[in-house]
């Protein structure tokens, strides 16, 4: 959903709540607006000569009074303001979260992820900070100034009110126009500050290679010049902040001159009491504030606007692959995969990386796929959950073409692990119950055991409570991969690829693993690529890929009585264990 929509929505739902929050604000603007008046009468009651010590003390209770109570509403105001800002924040972020999860791997193929998360996610602080901290300071100040002109005009003179008012008019406006040019000249400097470091990185990184070409001087002149244009962006910056921070003040100062000299002059002839004088000119200090706020959240909105359309242009982007639009029903999977596939290219890749694929294998068996690096492997097992997608009618599952059938669907039906067995930042326990959230601690030991893992976290500091990442706990390339597969083993679906996911495991385990799979899967389908032929040797059959094409196809017998690659592979493969 658009965003502007989604914060309509939310704007909506939650009315009750802002215009709470904003009531409890504009109260507290009205209450503390009473305190210059409330000094103002006493000043009056002290030149009269009026002042008791009961009057005294009734002001000085008033006047707390005062304090308190702005004090709880605007606290109350902001508070509620700030959750509901962190609420958004949180919707939005989900949603961000939902959508990249439907992206196709080669949308990130294409991107940095880095820059990619780090924009969304300052324009979605962005956004939150409009929707709390700026509509919360809109509030304030606009209700500020309507009640402190409200009580100059009804308390004060209107005319001294109008008069002093006219240079700070130009405070908002100023700001707005001047406070985006001092932030862009900061982000020149930061920028140029960023470039300059990886100048140095980059010199220094190959510094024997500047040494051994003599070319110190060249790299001194390009150090040279990006140091000078830094101090020249620095210089303005500085220029332009200096003038932004003088010129507020300057129109301060010249609202104070007029209201002390038409102000003074009213008070000396008596056209208006000493109190209001001096109400007055706390007034002025009053309007100053608001006046600045009004320009600094215009500025905040229009940041906000901006981050807003970048995020509507982020969410709009389609999922390249989707969902058909009426899926066919897959109800009892038994697992049978069929493939019949003329060729295969990546969008971004001048040749096929597959030719002439075909074959079937049956439901409950086992099929091992074994090739050089980048024969096209992981390209193969890839189509058959839709990580990428095959061509209408060439990969079926059940007989039915994959691209027929809903993305929840298939891939509830296949559990893909790959070769660097991804974890999430989480417990262990909770790592392998993404394969089945209901799965009891039990089924999760279980599989653990299955996996080969059970030993090793059992060594961990908390077992399977133990947050990976957290203070250094990090697991070998082995230890995750053979949680990635206890996942696998938890979700039990009926059909089951390791993408190379024993790679990192020794011989004796990768053999244990084998022998609790084929016990647990059994009746089920599986797909094992290996480079180590020792995992495929027992599979049902056998796919030697070489160049994107099956060049050998059989069981391990009757590939090794072939004597072909796989033969070849195979006894090169037994002399370097009998050496190693
Ligand atoms: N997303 C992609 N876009 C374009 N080309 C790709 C993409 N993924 C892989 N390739 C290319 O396709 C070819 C086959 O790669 P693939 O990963 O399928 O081989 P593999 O047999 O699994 O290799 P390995 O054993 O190293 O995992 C390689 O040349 C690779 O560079």
């Amino acid at each position: 959903m658009n965003p502007r929509k989604l914060l309509w929505q939310f704007l909506l739902e939650h009315k009750g709540s802002y215009s709470l929050s904003l009531l409890s604000i504009i109260i507290s603007e009205f209450i503390t607006v009473q305190f210059p008046n409330l000094l103002g009468e006493f000043t009056d009651a002290l030149q009269a000569g009026k002042m008791t010590n009961r009057l005294l003390l009734h002001y000085a209770i008033l006047l707390a009074l005062v304090g308190i109570a702005y004090v709880i509403l605007y606290g109350i105001g902001q508070l509620w303001n700030g959750a509901l800002g962190r609420q958004f924040e949180y919707l939005l972020r989900k949603r961000l979260f939902l959508h990249w999860e439907l992206l196709s791997t080669t949308y990130f193929r294409h991107r940095s992820i880095g820059d990619l998360l780090n924009h969304a996610m300052t324009d979605v602080r962005q956004v939150r900070e409009a929707l709390s901290g700026g509509l919360n300071i809109l509030t304030n100040a606009v209700f500020l100034l309507i009640a402190t002109l409200y009580m100059t005009f009804r308390t004060v003179s209107v005319k001294l009110t109008l008069l002093s008012l006219i240079p700070l008019v130009f405070v908002p406006l100023f700001i707005v126009w001047f406070g985006p040019k001092v932030r862009i000249a900061s982000r020149h400097v930061q920028e140029g500050l960023s470039d300059m470091a990886e100048l140095t990185e980059e010199s220094l990184a190959a510094i024997r290679l500047i040494k051994a070409t003599g070319n110190e001087e060249i790299e001194e002149e390009r150090f040279r010049k990006r140091v000078e244009e830094i101090v020249r962006r620095q210089m303005t910056m500085f220029t332009r902040s200096a003038t932004f921070q003088s010129m507020i003040p300057l129109m301060g100062s010249i609202a104070f001159a007029i209201a002390l000299l038409y102000g003074g002059w009213l008070a000396l002839t008596r056209q208006i009491p000493l109190g209001s004088f001096v109400a007055f000119t706390l007034y002025l200090t009053m309007l100053i504030q608001p006046l600045q706020q009004i320009g600094f959240v215009i500025n905040n909105f229009q940041r906000a606007s901006a981050s807003l359309l970048r995020l509507s242009i982020l969410l709009g982007e389609k999922p390249e692959i989707q969902s058909p639009p009426e899926p066919q029903a897959l109800e009892e999977v038994r697992g049978e995969i069929h493939v019949h596939l003329p060729a295969f290219q990546y969008a971004d890749a001048d040749e096929p990386t597959l030719y002439e694929i075909d074959f079937r294998l049956p439901a409950g068996r086992s099929l091992g796929i074994v090739g050089r690096t980048g024969s096209g492997k992981t390209t193969l097992v890839n189509l058959i959950p839709r990580i990428f997608d095959p061509p209408s009618g060439t990969v079926f599952l059940d007989g039915i073409d994959v691209r027929q059938l809903s993305l929840e669907a298939l891939r509830e039906a296949i559990s893909y692990v790959p070769q660097d067995g991804f974890l999430f930042s989480t417990t262990i326990a909770d790592n392998i119950r993404f394969g089945d959230s209901e799965a009891s601690d039990e089924e999760v030991h279980a599989a653990a055991r299955a996996a080969a893992i059970y030993e090793d976290v059992m060594d961990f500091p908390k077992g399977f409570e133990t947050v990976i990442g957290e203070r250094g706990v990090t697991l070998s390339g082995g230890q995750k991969q053979r949680t990635a597969i206890a996942r696998a083993l938890l979700k039990r679906a009926p059909v089951l690829i390791l993408d190379d996911a024993l790679s990192a495991v020794d011989m004796h385990t990768e053999k244990s693993i084998l022998a609790e799979l084929t016990e647990r899967r059994r009746g089920q389908t599986n797909i094992i690529i290996a480079h180590r032929l020792s995992a495929v040797r027992h599979a049902d059959h056998i796919l030697v890929l070489d160049e994107g094409r099956v060049v050998e196809q059989g069981t391990h017998e009757s590939l090794l009585a072939a004597d072909g690659i796989y033969a070849q592979m195979y006894r090169l493969q037994e002399e370097e264990e009998a050496v190693g």
